[in-house]
């Protein structure tokens, strides 16, 4: 792994950081040359808390979750918004997807955990994943969750085996592969054909599944689900998808008789990560599943089923930004001019994974102009290590504080201790007031498995 050669002839835009535009949290301002979120301090919590450190603007975070629910409810009454916890998980985070009136989708037993630790209703928890084990599946029933998104055949006969063994008729819904090609990187598509995930519809294969769940004596097909992939920015590859499903929908009704009442048209929806970033806001994306399920569900002569979306990215990444203290520097004439914290691919694997793309700034000169171009690197052991890739900065300096703005999602729930680095507390901050909500990691806690 190496990273990209740098683009030496890259000039630097001089936006000041109040002029990054939607990658900043709502409350994100500037006051003598410091940065300031949820009314605190970023260098001062830098200081108190230590870094690197995930900082969540609390206030952002319950506004997205509210114009979700909002701009759906408004528009589909028998609507609900499933917060994909994937993208970041811990308690404090459920308890405000509850409180906020937020359904949850969990992956998994570990994921199932936290909702249970908080007393999350389980009803309103939706379990994904592709292979779920026989002890995940049992877990989840016996806590009682409200639906089981069932991926493949296989596992429809275990929650079927596993429900008639604990004496319960399990809900589910089929996860279908719409063969839609969504915009997005390669390795977050996940509607396409050639998929891991959910029923294939080639050779009718998910169709003729059908008449196997029906008959299933144990579940009882609630709805469908699908999901097309992440950080998708172009509304047709949703409209696509719900074409798929609900003529699906109708061919069910036509061929088996029976009424699907559920359609779950899974997450998806892009973020801004760079300042030229424009993605789709909630309320078209609201508009656009809507519209077209509302319109397709006239057209094939359907009642209006439950409609539910799973966002998790949209929800959360550009409430969270992440502080690094600057280490190094090293200039390498001709090549790269390299900004090492105190972090990196341990904190933040999407540089590497993805190539992905984020806009720095230098927490205690806020309001300078970035006049250089950078690649922050971090402290492991890889040469691909890094968090930002040539992107403009303020000229650093040793001791720094640099914050990384739209990194709430996928990257504190994709953390390692690679290097045995202690894995950052993550810090809510709101009306002047932060709050560690996770503790950091200690050395302790990185052996204390070991026997
Ligand atoms: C099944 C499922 N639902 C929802 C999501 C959330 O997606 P996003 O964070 O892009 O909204 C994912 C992740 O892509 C997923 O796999
Ligand atoms: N983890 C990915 C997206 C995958 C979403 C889960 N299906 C990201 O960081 O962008």
């Amino acid at each position: 792994m190496a990273l990209p050669a740098s683009d030496l002839t890259k000039k630097p835009d001089l936006r000041t950081t109040m002029e990054l535009g939607a990658v900043l949290p709502e409350t994100a301002e500037v006051r003598d040359d410091h940065l300031f979120i949820g009314g605190v301090d970023m260098v001062q919590l830098a200081r108190e808390e230590g870094t690197a450190l995930y900082v969540f603007d609390e206030a952002d975070l319950r506004h997205r979750m509210e114009a979700y629910r909002e701009a759906f409810r408004s528009r589909y009454e028998n609507s609900d918004v499933i917060y994909a916890s994937k993208a970041f998980l811990n308690k404090e985070v459920v308890r405000i997807a509850q409180a906020e009136g937020l359904c949850l989708d969990v992956s998994g037993g570990g994921e199932l955990a936290c909702a249970q630790a908080v007393g999350f209703p389980m009803e309103r928890v939706f379990v994904h994943g592709n292979n779920k084990t026989p002890r995940e599946l049992e877990e989840a029933i016996a806590a009682g969750v409200g639906r089981i998104v069932v991926d493949s055949r296989i596992e429809l006969a275990r929650v079927n085996e596993i429900a008639g063994r604990l004496g319960v008729v399990q809900d589910i819904y089929m996860r279908i592969t719409p063969g839609v090609e969504a915009d997005t990187h390669e390795y977050i598509r996940t509607g396409c054909e050639d998929s891991k995930f959910g029923f294939t519809m080639r050779e009718d294969f998910a169709f003729t599944c059908v008449a196997d769940v029906l008959a299933a004596e144990n579940v009882r097909l609630a709805g469908l689900h699908c999901h097309i992939g992440s950080q998708i920015f172009a509304l047709h590859s949703f409209r696509e998808a719900a074409a798929v499903m609900v003529e699906f929908m109708a061919r069910i009704r036509e061929r088996y008789g029976y009424e699907i009442e559920e359609l779950d048209l899974g997450g998806g929806l892009g973020i801004a990560y760079l300042a030229d970033d424009a993605p789709s806001s909630i309320d078209d994306f609201a508009e656009v599943t809507c519209t077209a399920v509302r319109d397709l569900c006239e057209r094939h002569g359907l009642a209006l089923p439950r409609l539910l979306v799973e966002p998790g990215r949209s929800l959360v990444a550009n409430a969270g930004v992440t502080l690094y203290t600057v280490g190094i520097l090293k200039t390498l004439p001709g090549i790269r001019k390299y900004v090492a914290v105190d972090g990196g691919m341990s904190d933040n694997i999407r540089t590497a994974l993805y190539h992905a793309d984020y806009e720095p700034t230098i927490a205690n000169k806020a309001s300078q102009p970035r006049t250089e171009i950078v690649t922050l690197c971090g402290k492991h052991c890889e040469s691909g290590d890094a968090v930002v890739v040539d992107m403009p900065l303020q000229k650093a300096d040793v001791g720094d504080i640099v914050c990384v703005f739209g990194t709430g999602a996928y990257n504190m729930t994709m953390a390692s201790n690679y290097n045995g680095q202690p894995r950052p507390a993550v810090v809510f901050v709101r009306d002047g007031v932060s709050r560690v909500v996770t503790r950091r990691e200690t050395y302790e806690d990185l052996y204390q498995r070991d026997l």
